[in-house]
């Protein structure tokens, strides 16, 4: 080589050591990193400690207590602690078992049925229901979120997968009941992605409810008449006033006891004149007939009398509607006139059985007029239905209260209640024989269906109800003479 002269070495062929990318980070960086990660895993820690204490109240909190106060004091205070509890929790269920039962008892049921029912066998179950989904090798799962237990159900709400929809799960309410212990499960979607799985138990309407006393005060409201009881324990309300009333059910279902109970309801303002009842029972009087007396007018059958009947309230469905016209928007007590109330015991004698097909077509443009039109100036068409079938259902969109007792094919929930009402739990199709007078009840402008039974009206009730509209010491209402225009009250009665 001469000297001053660079000569090139043979090239570097070995491959370029890999540093890891943290190596390259500056040290002051790296000590920030760390930090950040420290503080996110003690929030984490943190979370997760509330979670479970929101989740698990007394699960935590009493033996975490207990443990604390023993270790401090001794055994002894705790021992005293205890007994004073429980003395406390006795005389409270003593004084408000209502209240003990909701914030003590069904908090405790809540936590033991989480922590082994329904978390330990979340997993397995969603897995073997195929109610999870797998993409590029990660597993989706849905999350189980709140659960309540109301003693006769649990309230089990859920998250579900993306891209996955109700019913996925609708179609395996059986399978997760069985999995879960429960005797069925009801499926309702509270908001996109958000379930609320209903376990139940046991039904809370498995015994008849009996009719409260023959009240004497004729102040009723009519917009919302009590005719039984929900499966959740509050009154069941039945809107009448500005409503048409569907109630739809296979012979022994219990149509007769709603509209007892209905009438048994109205019956301190049918006596006093505040509300007038117009029946037509085409089954010659089998059911109308059994309390004649509550009626205004009646006619036992399908052919030209009730249809003229039809007609003729049809009529004066117009004649009141022209002179509401520009005076009142809806009917009140003080336009001086009667509520009436049209009860039909077979809508589909008149409007799908009757062979003439003149009086079918009459008799459908009577009842049409009468619900379409009937709404503001006081007039509330009850129709009872056994079969739910084409020509009833046409029709159904005319009655903003729609009543499901039991029928025979969840199909025919759908029709009566409409659609997608079915899926929110109002399995009308499974309600038992041994429960008469239970029903999914669906009002427009109520989201959720609602699960009630009516009162059991007994044959000794109705000759109780025909006594109490024919005794003679009822006030008689007086109305004011003919309204004027000036008198513009909008509002309601009661
Ligand atoms: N709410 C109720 N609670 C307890 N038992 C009831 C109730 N409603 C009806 N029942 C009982 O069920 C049976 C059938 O009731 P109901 O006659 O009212 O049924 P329905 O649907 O009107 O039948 P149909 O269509 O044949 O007239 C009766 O023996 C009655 O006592």
């Amino acid at each position: 080589m001469a000297a001053g002269k660079w000569v090139d070495p043979a090239p570097f062929e070995g491959a370029r050591p890999r540093v890891p990318w943290w190596m390259l980070v500056p040290g002051r960086l790296k000590w920030l990193a760390a930090l950040l990660a420290l503080v996110w895993l003690v929030l984490a820690a943190v979370v997760r400690l509330v979670l479970v204490v929101v989740r698990y109240p007394v699960a935590v909190l009493v033996p975490s207590s207990a443990a604390w106060c023993s270790l401090r004091f001794g055994p002894g205070p705790l021992v005293l602690v205890v007994l004073a509890v429980v003395a406390g929790l006795l005389i409270w269920s003593g004084l408000d078992r209502e209240s003990f039962l909701r914030h003590t008892w069904l908090r405790l049921v809540t936590e033991w049925r989480r922590a082994t029912v329904y978390v330990p066998k979340w997993r397995t179950t969603m897995r073997l229901a195929e109610l999870t989904k797998d993409s590029r090798g990660r597993e989706y799962r849905p999350r189980l979120r709140r659960v309540r237990s109301e003693g006769w159900r649990d309230r089990v709400r859920v998250r579900m997968v993306p891209a996955q929809a109700p019913d996925a799960w609708e179609l395996r309410r059986e399978g997760l009941a069985h999995s879960f212990g429960a005797r069925s499960c009801r499926v309702r979607v509270l908001k996109p992605r958000l379930l609320e799985l209903d376990f139940v138990h046991s039904d809370p309407l498995a015994r008849p409810v009996p009719v409260p006393a023959l009240s004497r005060d004729t102040d009723v409201d009519l917009k919302r008449v009590v005719v039984g009881r929900t499966e959740t324990g509050r009154p069941w309300r039945l809107r009448l006033l500005g409503s048409q009333v569907l109630v739809v059910g296979v012979p022994g279902a219990g149509k007769g006891s709603v509209l007892w109970s209905l009438v048994w309801q109205l019956a301190p303002a049918v006596r006093a004149g505040l509300v007038r009842l117009v029946g037509i029972d085409p089954k010659g009087g089998m059911e109308l007939g059994q309390c004649p007396d509550a009626f205004d007018r009646v006619v036992y059958d399908n052919g030209p009398d009730a249809v003229a009947l039809l007609e003729e309230v049809a009529a004066e469905v117009k004649e009141r509607a022209a002179r509401y016209r520009g005076v009142r928007r809806l009917w009140a007590q003080s336009s001086g006139e009667p509520l009436t109330v049209l009860v039909v015991d077979e809508l589909a004698d008149l409007i799908a059985y009757q062979p003439d097909k003149g009086l079918r077509e009459r008799a459908a443009r009577a009842i049409q007029t009468i619900t379409s039109q009937g709404r503001a100036p006081g007039y509330v068409v009850v129709g009872l239905v056994q079969d739910p079938r084409k020509e009833v259902v046409s029709f159904r969109h005319l009655f903003t209260t729609r009543v499901a007792l039991r029928l025979d094919e969840p199909g025919q929930v759908d029709m009566v209640l409409g659609d997608g009402v079915r899926q929110r739990g109002a399995a009308a199709h499974e309600i038992g024989e041994s429960t008469p007078g239970v029903a999914w009840v669906k009002q427009d402008g109520q989201r959720e269906p609602e699960r009630a039974r009516a009162f059991h009206v007994t044959d000794a009730d109705l000759v109780e109800l025909g006594l109490f509209l024919t005794t003679k010491d009822a006030t008689v209402h007086e109305f004011p003479s003919r309204p004027g225009p000036d008198d513009n009250t909008g509002g309601v009665a009661a």
